[in-house]
């Protein structure tokens, strides 16, 4: 894995443009290398920060006399599958495909022109069975979506919760000691519904080939302060995107949370893992450190 790093939006508002970024040059360099970019899209506050996804594709932070390369966001293109779903109906609330559907692949959203067979969810009719039932047809679907990428997923974007879980994968959970399965079950749940189904963290971090991991706001502050090491500027790279700065982190090991112990590794592939998170977040309780 290349070094991992993080972005700090200055403000939570331009957290979105840092993260949409991101995705378009990692979609555009997949289409690019393989004519096809497969991703994995977490729920919880994630699919809001994408609204204005599409717009990455076609701002310009070069300086006048540098030409950047152009991208195409290319949907029919695109394979979407659920980092997590809650085991209900997607007409339920608590659905994370239902607010994706809602906010990115309507009619206004900015993942509109995505093909609704390239969208990957729960076989509902399994719910009535059993969690196990939908984990392991799920598991089906994400296998043959990370066919079409050369048996990696090219991107999972996930996000992390007050607690530290991400997708589904909790604190102290027997989940976390998952070794074979792409896609568990899980029915105790601390945060409702009890019953969901999760990529595991085989799949994170040995089937993904870039993860990023997102979250706002001063609840996520004592994750973040208890994650990392270290954290410095990383002068290195140049970084172009306003109101943001780039840094190099080190994680603490063993990683004190699930979102912390996500770690793409795949053996000759070029991993990355990038964490993107705003000013509040990282300012946020005591001795975190500074982002400026
Ligand atoms: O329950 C869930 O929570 C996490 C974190 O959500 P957030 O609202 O704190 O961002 C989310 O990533 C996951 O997909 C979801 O099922």
């Amino acid at each position: 894995m290349t070094e991992p790093r993080m972005i700090v939006a200055f403000e939570k508002d331009s957290l979105p443009a840092h993260l949409n970024r991101l995705i378009a040059e990692i979609s555009s360099a997949a289409i690019k290398e393989r004519g096809v970019f497969t991703i994995a899209l977490s729920g919880g506050s994630l699919p809001s920060f994408l609204e204005e996804l599409e717009d990455a594709f076609t701002t310009s932070y070069g300086d006048d006399d540098e030409e950047e390369e152009e991208m195409e966001m290319n949907e029919s293109k695109w394979h979407v599958i659920l980092a997590d779903e809650r085991c209900v109906p997607s007409s339920d609330a608590q659905s994370n495909l239902r607010e994706l559907k809602k906010l990115l692949f309507c009619k206004t959203g900015s993942l509109r022109d995505l093909p609704k067979n390239q969208i990957h969810g729960i076989n509902e009719s399994l719910l009535e069975e059993s969690a196990d039932a939908v984990a392991q047809d799920y598991e089906a679907t994400v296998k043959s979506v990370l066919e079409k990428s050369g048996g990696f997923l090219d991107l999972a974007v996930v996000g992390f919760g007050p607690d530290g879980h991400t997708c589904s994968l909790f604190p102290d959970h027997e989940l976390l000691k998952e070794e074979t399965k792409l896609v568990a079950a899980i029915t105790d749940s601390p945060k409702p519904p009890s019953s969901r189904v999760t990529l595991t963290l085989p799949v994170l971090n040995t089937m993904t080939r870039n993860v990023i991991v997102c979250g706002a706001g001063s609840s996520k502050g004592p994750i973040l302060r208890n994650s990392f090491l270290s954290l410095a500027k990383n002068t290195d790279t140049p970084y172009k995107v306003p109101r943001g700065a780039l840094y190099k982190i080190q994680m603490e090991d063993p990683a004190p949370y699930p979102c912390a112990m996500v770690a793409p590794n795949i053996e000759g592939v070029e991993n990355t893992l990038t964490w993107i998170v705003d000013a509040e977040a990282m300012s946020s309780g005591e001795s975190a450190p500074s982002p400026y």
